[in-house]
């Protein structure tokens, strides 16, 4: 049997032409500050049952019931006291990572950013990447430390989207980068440079991660190792023998215990303990949001100076800085070797 070479139907989709793609994404933020905004965010992202790992039967009334109904109000208040003009801070600064990382890279990469929950969505870029011919794609979720309710639940929203594709491209992932030299000296060098700068000497750089359900940890989720190794190889890397390091756990979530020590109780227990000069710093944001702008340097300083503190200083993420988007082509480039 001979092959006929055969013209493409008409209305057959475009070949794609071998570009290549990285899509960096976060979490999500609501679109505006406002309780509406606010409701239609919580539901997707406490829907996720990477996230709230109580079967739905049980979980959805108590989230429709009670807490769609009370907690959209103080959000927004609170998202409401860090919104700026260019909108949510953790969309306008990955925006902007997106932008800085498109010009190291050159044409060769098309970067876009995506959020997990809201928009952009997840779906609709890997779609605008293949439409614009893209048939590899680094999927990056900007997670230094692994947990199944952030890196994982990206992947698995990727591959949903993938799994209604005849055609898909090849994607790969970044993996997480708690203990990569590139993340660590970035660390170490801004926030060096910034505890320098600071009109006061810090007693304690207190390093605050994200909390999890403390379930998560015996269950086998790395999380709370990749916090703890992070710490010890930023504080080795700072080389401070002046400074006392401190790792804690902020946004508690719930009524299960959480990991520990948490954020406001130690920020309360130093003040309490004679602690006058404190810095905080947020290894595990990518970027400033509300739980960096609101928890930690508007309640967080209000703890410190009510329990007794005088000198509190929220230290800025690594955001679209120099140093950080320095790491994040390295981590991508590494990734994207044989591809360019
Ligand atoms: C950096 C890693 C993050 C982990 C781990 C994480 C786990 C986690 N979060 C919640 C519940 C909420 N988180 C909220 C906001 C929020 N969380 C992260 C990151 C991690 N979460 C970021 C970057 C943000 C900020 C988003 C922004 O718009 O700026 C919120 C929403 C705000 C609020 O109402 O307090 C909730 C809720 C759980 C339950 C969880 C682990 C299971
Ligand atoms: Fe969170
Ligand atoms: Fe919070």
């Amino acid at each position: 049997m001979t092959h006929q070479p055969q013209q493409l139907p008409a209305d057959h989709p475009p070949v794609k032409s071998g570009g290549i793609g990285v899509l960096l994404v976060n979490l999500g933020t609501p679109d505006a500050p406002d309780a509406p905004s606010v409701k239609r965010y919580l539901a997707e992202f406490l829907s996720d049952r990477r996230v709230v790992e109580i079967p739905p039967i049980a979980w959805q009334p108590i989230l429709r019931g009670i807490i769609l109904n009370t907690r959209p109000k103080k959000s927004a208040h609170a998202y409401s006291q860090v919104w700026s003009e260019e909108g949510s801070p953790l969309m306008a600064i990955t925006r902007r990572q997106s932008a800085a990382l498109q010009d190291l890279l050159g044409e060769r990469v098309r970067v876009d950013f995506a959020m997990r929950y809201g928009n952009p969505a997840i779906g609709d870029r890997l779609q605008a990447m293949m439409d614009a011919g893209c048939e590899r794609i680094l999927l990056a979720p900007l997670y230094p430390q692994y947990s199944a309710a952030t890196t994982a639940t990206v992947v698995d929203e990727a591959s949903r989207k993938l799994a209604a594709m005849r055609w898909q491209p090849s994607l790969r992932t970044l993996p997480p980068y708690h203990d990569d030299p590139a993340y660590i000296d970035a660390l170490a060098k801004d926030l060096g440079r910034q505890v320098d700068a600071l009109d006061f000497v810090p007693e304690v750089l207190l390093l605050s991660f994200h909390g999890m359900p403390e379930r998560t940890l015996h269950l086998g989720d790395p999380y709370h190792c990749h916090c703890q190794k992070t710490a010890r190889l930023l504080e080795a890397a700072m080389a401070r023998p002046g400074l006392r390091f401190v790792t804690t756990f902020q946004s508690r979530f719930g009524r299960a215990r959480w990991l520990e020590p948490a954020t406001d109780v130690t920020l309360e227990a130093e003040a309490r303990a004679g602690t006058r000069r404190i810095a905080v710093a947020t290894p595990g944001f990518s970027a400033d949001c509300l739980e960096t702008l609101e928890e930690i340097a508007l309640q967080g300083r209000d703890q410190f100076i009510e329990a007794g503190g005088e000198n509190f200083a929220a230290l800025s993420c690594l955001n679209d800085g120099d140093a950080g988007m320095a790491m994040l082509e390295r981590l991508v480039r590494r990734e994207l070797s044989g591809w360019i």
